[in-house]
């Protein structure tokens, strides 16, 4: 034993992330050097006796887990925003602190969020395989062929477009709130929310903010489903939203909505939503996770819908932001190891009261 607290880093998290654990002299680094996933048998072997361990979103934090590590485990660190792979109550109850990378990931999100929401709208699943496949020729211009709604104003110039857009978002935190300081700009002017407490404060805030808003309105999931153009999934994951949007939502929904799931595949049916694209209850989907992620068959039913648009979850993924996700989680492994104030911390006390 070197007397050092042992950190077991279970993904290579680029250079950078690793020189600030490295650069710890009273911290001794364990790392899976692969640009692969570490096997299971891998990490709980080298758990043992650790005061740390950095993990990465999908890696189930489970007893498992914990047990392997023994009493010397202080923090889990996950480099994700996301943490409904770590059982929660089970650290709170070994006062085991848990670490993860808000903030640093908004914009890119939100970013991918509103591109997910057009590419849906306009059609682009279907219309890039065309160009792919080399039937473009096949497929001539025509007046209304792969029309799709809009989902910008068109001004004046067009008496014929709609006056009026409402974006609903299912959780309005930082990301949907990131993605409608986007929308603004192509002119969205009402929008619709859900929180799981009053928030007149927060549509009062949003009005000052964008002057050019109509109206922002707290709402119940069948009002926001009935009401909006566009329905943004941005809740956390977990029991609590596991299959928000169902049959009951989709076919509340407008005929020409778009649904964008960027938050957890578990928030919508995937079987409800494949029913609701084959039989047009709304206009299309774009997902950046699916439920069971990542192991979706070309045959499931959603990726043979043509108009769902999937990505295999790359929401995050700039290098400027992994590179950013990946240095705060190596800061707030160091930060818990060292009983410090991390960066970012899941706040477990409310698991306090059941153990
Ligand atoms: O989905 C991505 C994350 O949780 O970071």
């Amino acid at each position: 034993m070197s007397g050092k607290s042992k950190v077991v880093v279970i993904r290579h998290i680029g250079d950078e992330a690793l020189g600030i654990i490295q650069a710890n002299p009273n911290i001794d680094l364990v790392l899976w050097k692969e640009d692969t996933q570490a096997p299971r048998s891998w990490i709980l072997e080298n758990i043992k006796g650790a005061s740390g361990i950095l993990v990465v979103m999908g890696e189930p934090v489970t007893r498992e887990l914990v047990d392997a590590a023994g009493p010397s485990l202080k923090v889990v660190s996950t480099m994700s925003v996301g943490y409904e792979h770590v059982d929660q109550p089970l650290l709170a109850q070994h006062k085991i602190r848990l670490g993860f990378t808000p903030d640093v990931l908004t914009e890119a999100v939100a970013d991918i969020t509103v591109m997910l929401a057009f590419m849906a709208s306009r059609n682009v699943g279907e219309t890039l395989v065309i160009v792919q496949e080399g039937k473009w020729s096949t497929v001539p211009w025509s007046p209304f062929l792969f029309t799709g709604p809009q989902l910008s104003i068109s001004g004046p110039s067009n008496p014929s477009a709609r006056t009026r857009l409402t974006a609903g978002f299912l959780g309005f935190g930082r990301i949907a709130q990131a993605t409608l300081h986007r929308l603004i700009a192509f002119g969205v002017t009402d929008v619709l929310f859900t929180a799981r407490s009053d928030s007149s404060k927060v549509s009062q805030e949003i009005l000052d903010k964008y002057p050019t808003l109509h109206s922002v309105k707290q709402a119940s999931n069948d009002e926001l489903a009935a009401g909006s153009d566009v329905v943004f999934v941005l809740t956390p994951g977990g029991k609590e939203t596991y299959h928000l949007v169902g049959e009951e939502f989709l076919k509340k929904m407008k005929s020409n909505a778009v649904l964008v799931n960027t938050a957890r595949g578990t928030c919508v049916d995937s079987d409800a939503l494949a029913k609701a694209l084959k039989e047009k209850w709304i206009w299309a989907a774009g997902l950046d996770v699916v439920e069971g992620e990542p192991n979706i068959s070309a045959d499931h039913p959603l990726v043979k819908e043509p108009r769902a648009v999937i990505l295999p979850h790359i929401g995050s993924a700039t290098t400027e932001t992994r590179v950013g996700m990946a240095t705060r989680a190596a800061r707030n492994v160091v930060a818990g190891v060292l009983g410090e104030k991390m960066e970012a911390e899941v706040d477990l006390s409310r698991f306090k009261s059941t153990v």
